[in-house]
C-alpha cells in the first residue's frame, strides 16, 4: 500500500511493504497509526491511486530510481535474522569468471567444474550456461531470480559455487553491481591478444550466420567508418571495445580491490592449463588441491587440452570453441596493433602496478611499438566512439579517482 501526501506544495511519499522478507509487519501498523493521525487531527487531503498508477507517479518523479542497485541482503546480521526460512546466504556467488569474451571462459569453466568443491550455477534456458544477470536487463528481475540458478552447496563452508558470464568484463554496469551484491567475490579474468579476440569473435560471428560478418572481410569490419550500416558497425564494436583491457579493468578495479582480481594469461591457460589451474586453485584458496596435470590431457584431434576420462577417453569443448578458420591476414594484424597500442601500453602499466607478469603477446606488441612501417589506424576513419585515445592525452588526464579515470578514457574517445 503506498501513499502520496501533499504537504506545502511538496509531495511525500509513504511507501510501506505488504510483506518483506521476514513477514515483518511493523511498517503496516506505523503506516496505518500514521494514517489515522492525519486524517483525525489535521485538514490535510490523503490521496491515493492504485499501485501499477502509483509506481508509474513514482518513477515520474523519481526517474534515477528506476535503475536499483541490489544490496547483499546477508550482509546484515538484523535482516538475515528476519529472513524467511527457505532463503539462504549459499546461493550467491563465491567467484566469478568475466571474460572477455573468446579468451578461453569456457574451458576455464569446464576445468573448473572438475574441481569436487566448485560447483556452477545451474544452465538458464536462453544463454546456456551464462546467468548474465550483472550486465543487462536480467539484472531487473531482481536477486530472487539470480539467487535461483545456484544449487545449496553441501558444504558451504568449503564449497565455492561460481558463474562465468564473458560479457560482464566490458559491461560500464556489471563492477558496480557486482560489488554491491557479492562485494567479497573473487573476479577472474582472461586476457588473450586483443587483435586475436577481435578476429575470433568475427569468426564467431560469422558462424552464427551474422549478415555482416558474412557479407563483409575481417579489415572491412574493422577498418568501417562512421558512415558503414549499423549492422556493421555493431559487429565492429564488439569485435573492437572488449579489447580495450585496462579499461575495462580499471573499472572493476574501482570497485574490487586488486587482491580480489586475477587476471590469467589465456595463451598460456591454452598451451599449458594445468599450471594455470594451480594459480587459480591458490588464488581461490580452493581445497583439496586437485592435480590437474593428472586430470587433463592434450588431444590431438582437437589441437586443445581437454579432460581425461576414465577408459582414455577425452571430453573437449564442442565445435564451436577451438573453430577451424584461416589465420588473420597481415593487413588486419598490422591496423590492429596500432590501433591497440595506446590501450596495450596502458595495460602494461596496469599490469606493472599491480604487481603481475607481462603474458608474451603483451611483451610482442610492445616491442613493435616504435615500428615506423605498422599500418597507421589513426589514418583509417573509424566512428568517433571507437577511435582509441591517443597516449599523450591519457598521460594529462587529471589524477582521479581510478573509476573516473576510466570513463574519462571513454569519454574522451567519444568527443575526440
Ligand atoms: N582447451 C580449450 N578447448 C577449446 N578452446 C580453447 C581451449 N583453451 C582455449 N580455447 C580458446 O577458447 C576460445 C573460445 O573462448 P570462449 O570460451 O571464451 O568463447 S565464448 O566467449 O564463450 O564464446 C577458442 O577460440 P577460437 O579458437 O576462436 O574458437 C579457443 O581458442
Amino acid at each position: 500500500m503506498w501513499e502520496i501526501m501533499k504537504i506545502l506544495h511538496q509531495i511525500s511519499i509513504f511507501m510501506t511493504h505488504l510483506s518483506n522478507y521476514g513477514n515483518d509487519r511493523l511498517g503496516l501498523y506505523t503506516f496505518a497509526n500514521l494514517a489515522n493521525f492525519v486524517k483525525s487531527s489535521t485538514n490535510l487531503n490523503l490521496q491515493t491511486l492504485p499501485p501499477v498508477q502509483l509506481a508509474q507517479k513514482y518513477f515520474e518523479l523519481f526517474p534515477e530510481q528506476t535503475d536499483p542497485l541490489w544490496q547483499n541482503p546477508c550482509d546484515d546480521k538484523r535482516h538475515r535474522d528476519i529472513w524467511s526460512r527457505d532463503k539462504t546466504c549459499d546461493h550467491l556467488p563465491k567467484f566469478l569468471v568475466i571474460g572477455p569474451q573468446k579468451t578461453g571462459t569456457t574451458a576455464l569453466y569446464l576445468f573448473l567444474l572438475m574441481h569436487p568443491s566448485i560447483i556452477s550455477n545451474l544452465p538458464s534456458p536462453k544463454t546456456f550456461e551464462e546467468v548474465q544477470f550483472f550486465n543487462g536487463n536480467n539484472y531487473h528481475k531482481g536477486i530472487d531470480w539470480y539467487m535461483d540458478f545456484f544449487p545449496t552447496p553441501s558444504n558451504a563452508t568449503t564449497d565455492l559455487v561460481f558463474e562465468k558470464s564473458a560479457n560482464y568484463f566490458h559491461s560500464e554496469d556489471a563492477p558496480k553491481r557486482a560489488a554491491s551484491l557479492i562485494p567479497k567475490a573473487k573476479i577472474i579474468t582472461i586476457l588473450i591478444d586483443p587483435s586475436d579476440r577481435a578476429y575470433s569473435w568475427y569468426q564467431h560471428q560469422r558462424s552464427h550466420q551474422d549478415p555482416a560478418a558474412l557479407k563483409f572481410n575481417f579489415y572491412e569490419v574493422i577498418t568501417s567508418s562512421q558512415w558503414a550500416s549499423s549492422e556493421i558497425r555493431t559487429l565492429q564494436k564488439r569485435c573492437l571495445t572488449p579489447g580495450w583491457y585496462a579499461v575495462h579493468i580499471e573499472r572493476w578495479l574501482a570497485h574490487y580491490p586488486a587482491s580480489q582480481l586475477l587476471i590469467i594469461d589465456g595463451q598460456q591457460l591454452r598451451s599449458d592449463p594445468a599450471t594455470v589451474m594451480d594459480e587459480v586453485q591458490k588464488f581461490l584458496g580452493v581445497s583439496p588441491h586437485y592435480n590437474y596435470s593428472e586430470a587433463l590431457t592434450f588431444d590431438l584431434q582437437k589441437g586443445f587440452w581437454c579432460q581425461l576420462l576414465e577408459g582414455g577417453k577425452t571430453k573437449c569443448l564442442g565445435k564451436s570453441k577451438g573453430r577451424k578458420y584461416p589465420p588473420m591476414d597481415q593487413e588486419s594484424r598490422e591496423f590492429l596493433s596500432s590501433y591497440y597500442r595506446d590501450h596495450n601500453v596502458e595495460l602494461s602499466k596496469l599490469l606493472h602496478r599491480l604487481g603481475q607478469p607481462l603474458p608474451s603477446w603483451l611483451r610482442q606488441e610492445l616491442q613493435k611499438v616504435s615500428l615506423p612501417f605498422l599500418r597507421d589506424c589513426k589514418g583509417v576513419d573509424l566512428p568517433m566512439d571507437l577511435v582509441p585515445p591517443p597516449l599523450s592525452h591519457l598521460e594529462k588526464l587529471p589524477k582521479l579517482k581510478k573509476d573516473l579515470r576510466a570513463t574519462q578514457i571513454l569519454k574522451y574517445s567519444v568527443l575526440q
